[in-house]
């Protein structure tokens, strides 16, 4: 794939002393690489890291080891130049301002004279006239789209960017997202949401403990972390020979009139079901996300990722 890489970090380390004064090591070797185009998910529990790799990302934070690269340069650099903006958790808002205000005066750092067009975007037409400090926590994170979106930016960062936000404004927002990025703009997200994920990613990067736990699309991690079940209607005398013949099977369970296996390799369990008995209506189903969600977000030992393509 010859697609040029917008964002490529390698090693990224930092810890932060905690609250009896031990060493949390809040992001723990991440590594990186997003292509241009590419809708990422960065998705964990909470403090899994996410927030502190996303600031690295941006040049907020400095990392104690490791290196970050946005379309070839720094974050500084790429921050300096448009070519990547963000919606961060906190901070950044002047509370006395009006919601059209605020767009107008970082606008005009941009050189943009037109903001109708980027207000629309973002939905915050309706509220142009609100000061922020009367916005509401959903409104709020649209007016920072509206400003992250003000630069044109090749690639979007957004840390939990519908924190807040009722139902309807995060189908609304997330809406506008898919347009944009139909575009060709990268956006790379962070959340605890396994439907946004899901939704919205062509691909997730799951990390727990500061470490990146697994790397694919939606479908292939759903398949990896938890296996697939086969299903078919068998012979009832059969069912014993099947379950202790059919390779690769790691559970099984007759439901339904069913027999239901449970495999890493659903292609073998189904060669062999097809071939070696005489089962029909045969259906293989992946576990669902939040099965993989919990299978590779629980503390555990492992220390390389699964990278799932
Ligand atoms: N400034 C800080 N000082 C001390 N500890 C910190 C600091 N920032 C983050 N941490 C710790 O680092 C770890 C990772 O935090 P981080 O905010 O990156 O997680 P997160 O995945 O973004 O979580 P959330 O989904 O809750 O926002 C947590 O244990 C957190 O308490």
């Amino acid at each position: 794939m010859n697609i040029p890489l917008a964002l490529h970090t390698e090693g990224l380390t930092k810890s932060f002393r905690g609250p009896r004064s031990q060493t949390v090591r809040a992001v723990d070797g991440v590594d990186l690489s997003i292509r241009q185009g590419e809708v990422v998910a960065f998705l964990g529990p909470n403090g899994a890291g996410k927030t502190t790799t996303l600031d690295m990302i941006l040049g907020l934070t400095r990392p104690d080891s490791g290196t970050v690269e946005l379309f070839g340069t720094t974050p500084d650099a790429a921050t300096a130049s448009g070519r990547i903006a963000a919606v961060t958790q906190t901070g950044g808002l002047l509370p006395d301002f009006t919601v059209a205000e605020t767009v107008r005066i970082v606008a005009s750092t941009f050189g943009v004279r037109d903001v109708d067009d980027v207000m629309d975007r973002a939905s915050i037409t309706d509220i142009a006239g609100r000061k922020v400090s009367k916005c509401s926590g959903g409104e709020q994170q649209r007016l920072k789209f509206a400003l992250a979106l003000l630069p044109d930016p090749d690639l979007i960062v957004l840390d939990e960017p519908t924190a807040g936000m009722d139902v309807e404004s995060r189908r609304a927002f997330w809406a506008t997202m898919r347009a944009d990025a139909g575009q060709g703009r990268t956006v790379l997200f962070a959340t605890h949401y396994l439907e946004e994920a899901d939704d919205f990613a062509d691909r997730i990067v799951m990390i727990a403990g500061g470490r990146v736990v697994a790397d694919g699309s939606t479908a292939a991690i759903r398949a990896q972390s938890s296996g697939r079940v086969v299903s078919a209607v068998v012979d009832p005398a059969r069912i014993g020979w099947i379950t202790d013949n059919a390779p690769g099977v790691t559970a099984s369970e007759v439901r339904g009139g069913r027999l239901h296996l449970s495999t890493s390799d659903s292609d073998a369990v189904a060669r062999f079901l097809f071939t070696a008995t005489d089962a029909h209506d045969l259906e293989i189903v992946a576990h669902d996300l939040e099965d993989a969600f919990v299978a590779l977000t629980a503390p555990t030992t492992q220390s390389t990722p699964e990278t799932i393509r």
